[in-house]
């Protein structure tokens, strides 16, 4: 938690202090005033004493009750702000990340540490700033109050301190590993919930509705009863408290009628001193609880920071080069390889090939033979592993990664869309595209028809990840946001595999035309998606086992014809 102070503010951290000094200044003087007016006002029959001491006492009431409510701003606008400012660091740093660290962290790992564990910074952070800093001084003060009033029977706590600190281990021993595996079990709700949702229609198909709900009810028993079992053992916390309390009060009642009977003891002192000792009680009871979630927060503080401390593999040259010639692009591979972080076997071996402007590459091959890794590699999501890869003849390692990207469009076998209207997620990559760019983008992505269909056009909702859209429609409009940008170089990774063959056809004869100028690449799995390519590779388990035309591989080799029996007729080609 500590190596947290970096994000905190100082001032808010120091008001906040400030003001629960204050409040605890104020709450020590009541029980003096409180004995006062019992010893001075009521036993002598003062009237004017009483109030006086009354209004002094209305005038500490407001001032304790105004800094505690300051101090409670300042401690919630820290803590609140803390969480904002690692909410937005993480945010900024995940957005960064290479892909290689997201296959380190995974998603959800990165969805949990920036909401619950910095929920969970954020309810620690709160309670040490106020109970850390008011409890010890009001343990302090009021133990000094109470000795200076009344030394005799400073006693009391020798024995009731100790006795509520066993009675608060003794809780929280038991209760802690329970509310440790609540979060774990939280976690298990929370994947099957996830995994319900996201898997409904599978659910449905294979008729496992009843399955799953058995598997999420006994998910959800199961953190129910350790949730009931946790919170009845925390239930005996206010109980033990009230013990204590009455314990002492009997205790300083008991002994002090004596003194005060011996007249060694004034009543209103004894009046003091049972409230100094509350608070003393309160004090260490609240030291206890923060002490109890300070490692949970402390386990949230590491796993935050841990992604805050990622250094990202893929940084920008420090002396950056710039794609000058961009009137003549080209790309080149030499002699790549690229093997996954951790990975035995590389997932690309010596691939090696150049791209002109005006040409189509088309790289085919099973699934698992490297496709999509060679794809990634083109805008840098990973770096090689041996070899160069070059635009316009520069080494894409000494270019600022937004100079590289501008220059290549892209769309990903998965064709995701993001929640907003389809000219949003037109306007993606170019965002002063016109309208008329964007329906040019979607004649060619052969999604004009069905956009135009729609009753609001351009303006229509589209739902998280496109899920309003069929996947073929999804993967148009994705084709089609990558040529709204226009870009040197187009990466089309398995892009046109839910187009059924004719509209698969046309988008590539409407491709033609208005890709003269830039650098296609095709991946497919269809021969008949590739069968026009100037340049076709053919990919097994990461190493080039065929390049050329069709014509040229269809009658030279063996791995593209073994791919094409298996999906056309011979003769039809
Ligand atoms: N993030 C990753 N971490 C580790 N290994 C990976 C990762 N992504 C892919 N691989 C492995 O790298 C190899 C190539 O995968 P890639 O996704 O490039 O194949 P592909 O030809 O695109 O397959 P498909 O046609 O099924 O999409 C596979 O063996 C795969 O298991």
């Amino acid at each position: 938690m500590t190596r947290l102070a970096k994000f905190m503010n100082p001032w808010r951290v120091f008001l906040t202090v400030l003001f629960m000094a204050v409040q605890v200044a104020g709450m020590l003087a009541m029980p003096t005033l409180t004995a006062n007016i019992i010893d001075f006002g009521v036993a002598e029959g003062n009237v004017d004493y009483i109030i006086r001491t009354g209004f002094y006492m209305l005038g500490f009431t407001l001032l304790t009750i105004l800094s505690a409510l300051l101090n409670v701003y300042f401690a919630a606008k820290e803590s609140q702000g803390l969480g904002n400012t690692l909410r937005k660091k993480i945010y900024r740093m995940v957005i960064f990340f290479t892909n290689d660290e997201l296959d380190k962290f995974g998603t959800s790992t990165l969805i949990t540490r920036s909401t619950n564990d910095i929920m969970q910074i954020q309810f620690v952070m709160m309670m040490v700033l106020r109970i850390m800093t008011l409890s010890p001084l009001l343990i302090i003060g009021a133990g000094t109050m109470a000795y200076t009033r009344e030394p005799q029977l400073a006693f009391v706590f020798i024995i009731t301190i100790p006795v509520l600190a066993a009675l608060i281990w003794f809780i929280l021993h038991f209760s802690g590993p329970l509310f440790k595996s609540m979060q774990k079990k939280t976690d298990r709700l929370n994947r099957v919930f996830r995994e319900g949702l996201t898997g409904i229609r599978v659910i449905r198909a294979f008729n496992k509705d009843e399955y799953e709900r058995e598997r999420f009810d006994e998910a959800n028993w199961d953190f129910a009863q350790t949730s009931i079992k946790a919170n009845t053992v925390m239930a005996f916390m206010m109980p033990s408290m009230v013990l204590a309390v009455s314990v002492t009060n009997i205790l300083i009642i008991w002994f002090g009628s004596q003194l005060v009977s011996t007249g060694d003891m004034q009543v209103g002192n004894m009046v003091a001193f049972m409230t100094y000792a509350m608070q003393i009680l309160i004090g260490v009871m609240n030291v206890s609880m923060v002490l109890f979630f300070l490692p949970r927060g402390q386990v949230s503080a590491e796993r935050v920071l841990e992604v805050l401390d990622t250094q990202n593999t893929i940084e920008d040259p420090e002396q950056a080069k710039h794609l000058k010639d961009t009137s003549n692009v080209s790309l080149r591979f030499d002699n790549v390889s690229f093997r996954y972080h951790g990975a035995e076997k590389s997932a690309l071996e010596n691939i090696d090939f150049t791209l002109n402007k005006g040409e189509r590459l088309a790289i085919i091959g099973g699934t698992g033979s490297g496709k999509t890794t060679l794809a990634n590699l083109i805008p840098r999501l990973y770096d090689v592993e041996r070899g160069q890869i070059k635009v316009n003849g520069v080494d894409v390692r000494d270019v600022e990664q937004g100079e590289l990207r501008r220059l290549i469009g892209f769309a990903p076998q998965k064709a995701l869309l993001f929640s907003g209207t389809i000219r949003e997620n037109m306007k993606y990559g170019k965002p002063e595209a016109t309208d008329e760019e964007i329906w040019h983008a979607l004649e060619v992505a052969q999604g004009k028809d069905f956009v135009s269909g729609l009753p609001k056009g351009l303006d229509s909702r589209v739902e998280q990840g496109g899920g309003n859209f069929s996947g073929g429609q999804r993967q148009r409009l994705s084709i089609a946001r990558a040529l709204v940008t226009k870009a040197d170089i187009l990466v089309f990774d398995d892009s046109f595999s839910a187009l059924d063959f004719k509209t698969d056809a046309r988008l590539r004869e409407a491709l033609k035309p208005d890709t003269q100028d830039a650098a296609v690449v095709i991946i497919a799995q269809r021969i008949s998606t590739v069968i026009d390519a100037d340049q076709i590779i053919v990919l097994d388990q990461g190493t080039i086992v065929g390049q050329g035309t069709h014509e040229e591989l269809k009658t030279n080799n063996p791995i593209y014809q073994e791919i094409m029996e298996s999906q056309l007729k011979g003769e039809d080609i």
